[in-house]
């Protein structure tokens, strides 16, 4: 059967969803690292080795303000904010291991929403 195209019921559906996504991860005990950009300035070697900073704020920004055309660019800056902590940290510092856990909430809870 030929795929139907996506009515505006359905995106914005999708897009109450990700605000309801957004809204958990917020909310998570792990999600402190994630929750504003990260100061640069402050950060030896953070601006060089992270070509593209993420975080939830600048996220949320960006949802609210349409930037996001679908649910998939939305996925990839969730994912980049993680990609960027698995980049800068070690595995079994405090930070890596939240970014482990707000990663497999995330993947988790996307999944049961959206799939
Ligand atoms: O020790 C530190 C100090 C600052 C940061 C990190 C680790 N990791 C974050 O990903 C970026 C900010």
């Amino acid at each position: 059967p030929a795929r139907k195209s996506k009515t505006s019921k359905d995106s914005s559906s999708e897009l109450a969803v990700c605000h309801m996504l957004l809204a958990e991860l917020e909310a998570h005990r792990c999600a402190w690292p994630f929750l504003t950009p990260v100061n640069h300035k402050a950060v030896p070697g953070y601006k060089k080795v992270i070509k593209r900073p993420m975080d939830f704020s600048t996220i949320k920004e960006k949802l609210t303000s349409n930037h996001y055309l679908n649910l998939e660019t939305f996925i990839a800056d969730i994912n980049l904010v993680f990609d960027n902590c698995k980049k800068f940290n070690e595995d079994q510092s405090e930070i890596g291991k939240a970014g482990y856990n707000m990663k497999r909430f995330f993947n988790k809870r996307w999944t049961e929403l959206l799939q």
